[in-house]
């Protein structure tokens, strides 16, 4: 190997990232039709032809008044379904015709969100080295993720992955990995995509499915992106959370609680009604176990900023009274569900940028410092907890 004596650990070291990763620019995207929630039992009960269930209409009403959620945005809208009545009877082979629309419209959604996060990152697409795309409508290969690196025309040598059926842990587990592999390659830049279209999960109400009652109340689609990278270059990249430590933890014998499966009539899942109590029973422990990995030990979790997937009002509520945290650590996060619903692994995207808005306004009209560690958590089929905590670096404007 030419001249100089190199040992495998002097290449390692080389090769290796000085500081954390972090997070470098952030975007969002979703589609044009705003379904508003208080019409939304009226809309689906109509647009399925399935008026004469009142029962169900009833109980969609009900979750609705108590979802916490405003309103959600769709790719599916009336045109679309009149174009495929199929997709109203789960037991038509409507698999093919979803498969389609899906693979053109989840990277293009993402692909809004990508130039919003490259914008703000401030350096040219090309110089992105990683790309991991995370959805749950991915069932062709080449898949989402080769499609949106011709859209941004990343570079032919980007390092592509795709993260599939992660459900709402999916933008948690992206992050992770992009945090690795920007700490462990000196100079790549990642480009984290979560794209999430309900389409391929849309269905008319049946008596003894619930489940799917509840997903018609609370799921909604968007796209998020997030550029990461380690070791900024300044005066061009600026660092808004930088990613101290992160972990997945898997509950035990909870494997059934949520799950997602890919049939001929599109996506069916179940959503376990012990969701909200299962991941409040876990989060505590997570929590600690990532801050003892740190040598930190009493934190109090109202000293943190909190970025938390909102899977459901419900959720957010028992992670507040398990925590004991004050009433407005969560604002991010009920934001996030009440304007846009629960976009699965893309969510999580989407209140960081909530979150760091936030927190600018509040240093603007207050001039009251934000506090400098914080947490992000996402929850998925498994179930699965992802913990990463993140820390803002001091002074800068925007975090
Ligand atoms: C997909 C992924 O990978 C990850 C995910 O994010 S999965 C989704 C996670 N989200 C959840 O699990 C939802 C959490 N639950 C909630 O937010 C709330 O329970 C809710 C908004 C659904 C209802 O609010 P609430 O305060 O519990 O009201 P409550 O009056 O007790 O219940 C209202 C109705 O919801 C129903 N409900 C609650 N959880 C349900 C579930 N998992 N499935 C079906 N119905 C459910 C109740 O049975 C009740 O029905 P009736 O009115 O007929 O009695």
């Amino acid at each position: 190997m030419g001249s100089a004596p190199a040992t495998v650990r002097d290449i390692r070291r080389a090769q290796r990232a000085d500081g954390p990763a972090a997070v470098l620019g952030i975007g969002t995207a979703n589609p044009p039709t705003c379904l508003a929630q208080d019409e939304y039992p009226d809309y689906y009960f109509r647009i399925t032809h399935s008026e004469h269930l009142t029962d169900l209409k009833g109980k969609l009403t009900r979750i609705c008044n108590k979802s916490g959620i405003r309103q959600r945005f769709v790719h599916l809208d009336e045109q679309l379904l009149a174009a495929n009545p199929d997709f109203t009877d789960r037991a038509l082979p409507s698999l093919d015709a979803r498969v389609d629309i899906a693979s053109a419209a989840v990277p293009e959604l993402a692909a809004r969100a990508a130039a919003k996060a490259i914008a703000e990152w401030g350096r040219p697409a090309t110089d992105i080295t990683h790309l991991i795309f995370s959805t749950y409508s991915g069932a062709r290969a080449p898949s989402a993720d080769r499609r949106l690196a011709s859209l941004l025309g990343l570079s032919p040598t980007v390092s592509r992955t795709v993260l599939s059926l992660h459900g709402c842990y999916g933008g948690g587990r992206s992050l992770q990995l992009a945090k690795e592999l920007a700490e462990n390659n000196r100079g790549a830049r990642v480009l984290v995509a979560c794209s999430e279209i309900t389409l391929i999960a849309f269905y008319g109400p049946e008596d003894g499915c619930l489940d799917n009652i509840l997903g018609q109340a609370i799921f909604g689609d968007g796209a998020g992106a997030v550029i990461v990278g380690a070791d900024p270059v300044g005066p061009v990249e600026r660092p808004l959370f930088e990613m101290a430590f992160a972990s997945q933890t898997t509950i035990p014998d909870t494997e059934d609680a949520i799950s997602m499966e890919i049939n001929k009539g599109g996506m069916e899942y179940h959503i376990s009604n012990q969701v909200p109590r299962l991941v409040g029973c876990n989060v505590e422990r997570c929590l600690t176990d990532a801050f003892d990995a740190l040598g930190v030990a009493g934190v109090k979790w109202n000293d943190l900023f909190w970025a938390v997937h909102p899977g459901g009002r419900a959720i957010l509520d028992r992670i507040e009274g398990v925590l004991g945290l004050d009433d407005d650590k969560l604002a991010a996060s009920r934001r996030v569900l009440s304007e846009f619903g629960n976009m699965s692994g893309t969510t999580v995207i989407f209140v960081l940028d909530e979150l760091r808005r936030r927190r600018a306004a509040k240093q603007d009209t207050s001039g009251e410092e934000a506090p400098e560690w914080g947490v992000m958590m996402a929850f998925g089929p498994g179930i699965t907890i992802e913990t990463m905590v993140l820390h803002t670096p001091v002074g800068l404007e925007g975090n």
